[in-house]
């Protein structure tokens, strides 16, 4: 357990809420983008907000045995080549970050391949290839829990130290949201049937036979699950497990975060539970379709940026969500305030 996180700066979100109130729009017309400006002007400890010109992206990649087991519409293999599309600027993600400037960056932790002829520094802290199949077995040992965790800490250490205004977790692996489902059901204390959700889009048998396995999983965790590490190494993989440390260093490292589909809340979850208080240091981008999403975002009570039906992952819904947190600091920064714009008041005689 790490130290609990202290809040952004609660004195100038104060001066950024008083700012809100004056401009020249009527009292709430500014809805959610309102409350996003002064989130993040506390998050930066600035009023009003900085514009957003250094946003990156980090994609955590690695495999899952319970891949393997009938719980996805697409083959393992997909990993390893999208990693390599992540890395030629050709997968969705990479058309919504070049739209929006978004700097990304790719690390395999535990996909099931070398990935040779990619650059070093994707692969430069990779765990295991391939993560334990978590309906049969631990995802990972302890101490390759530990290691996952300090390259997800490291990762954003060095994204801040490159100029990080703002983060966001993205993921890539085949069969990832079976194991996601399964910490946010162990997180919630819910059964399996509440939790899972059709992942690429399989069928209703396929869906009934994840769901056997998710329960299956958490079953044999038990009561390990009580203690968020454990319950990731138990029920998680390398790449959640680093997303996690990333989040907590993000937080810890006084950096706002924008969060994806269901890895990268389901990562949140864990970090809120490693290191409580970290949560308020991070927003929504979007809702995704997945059930355990929305169930892990009401849980750290965030209201997703945006609602689009996407169930893609890599990032996508954070991306996404970027420009909608540019359009918060644009309203926050450029409105004129009410005050200044009334004549002032006739002296009374
Ligand atoms: C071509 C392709 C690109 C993707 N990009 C993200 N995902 C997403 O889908 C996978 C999770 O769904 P499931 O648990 O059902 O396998 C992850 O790889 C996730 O990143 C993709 C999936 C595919 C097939
Ligand atoms: O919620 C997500 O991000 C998601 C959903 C389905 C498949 N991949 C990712």
């Amino acid at each position: 357990m790490s130290a609990v996180v202290p809040p952004p700066a609660p004195a100038v979100r104060a001066q950024a809420a008083e700012r809100l109130a004056g401009l020249a729009t009527p009292a709430g017309a500014l809805g959610r983008l309102g409350d996003l400006g002064v989130w993040l002007s506390a998050a930066q400890g600035v009023c009003p907000p900085a514009p957003l010109d250094q946003v990156r992206l980090v994609i955590f990649a690695g495999d899952h045995g319970v891949a393997r087991h009938g719980v996805s519409a697409y083959p393992p293999a997909i990993t390893p080549a999208m990693v390599r599309t992540f890395v030629l600027g050709k997968a969705g993600v990479s058309a919504l970050a070049a739209a929006h400037g978004v700097h990304v960056r790719v690390l395999d932790l535990g996909v099931d391949d070398d990935l040779d002829g990619v650059p070093a520094d994707v692969t430069a802290h990779k765990v295991r290839r391939g993560s334990g199949a978590i309906h049969v077995e631990d995802a990972l040992s302890a101490d390759e829990a530990a290691r996952a965790y300090d390259a997800g800490r490291t990762v954003a250490r060095e994204e801040i130290a490159a100029g990080a205004q703002l983060l966001l977790s993205g993921d890539m692996g085949i069969g990832n949201t079976t194991p996601a489902a399964a910490l946010v059901a162990a997180a919630l204390g819910l059964p399996a049937a509440e939790v899972t959700g059709r992942g690429t889009g399989v069928d209703d048998a396929a869906l009934a036979h994840k769901q056997a396995l998710v329960q299956q999983a958490l079953d044999r965790a038990g009561d390990r699950v009580a203690d968020p590490l454990d319950a990731l190494a138990a029920l998680g993989s390398a790449d959640l497990v680093a997303t996690t440390g990333y989040l907590v260093q993000a937080a810890e490292g006084g950096v706002p975060v924008l969060l994806d589909g269901l890895m990268s809340v389901a990562c949140a979850l864990y970090a809120e539970r490693i290191a409580p208080g970290a949560a308020a240091w991070f927003a929504a981008g979007h809702r995704s379709t997945e059930p355990a999403q929305a169930l892990a975002l009401e849980k750290l009570g965030l209201e997703p940026a945006l609602d689009l039906g996407l169930r893609l992952g890599e990032g996508s819904g954070a991306v996404a969500a970027v420009p909608v947190l540019r359009s918060a600091v644009a309203l926050l920064r450029d409105v004129a305030l009410l005050a200044d714009l009334m004549p002032p008041a006739p002296e009374q005689p």
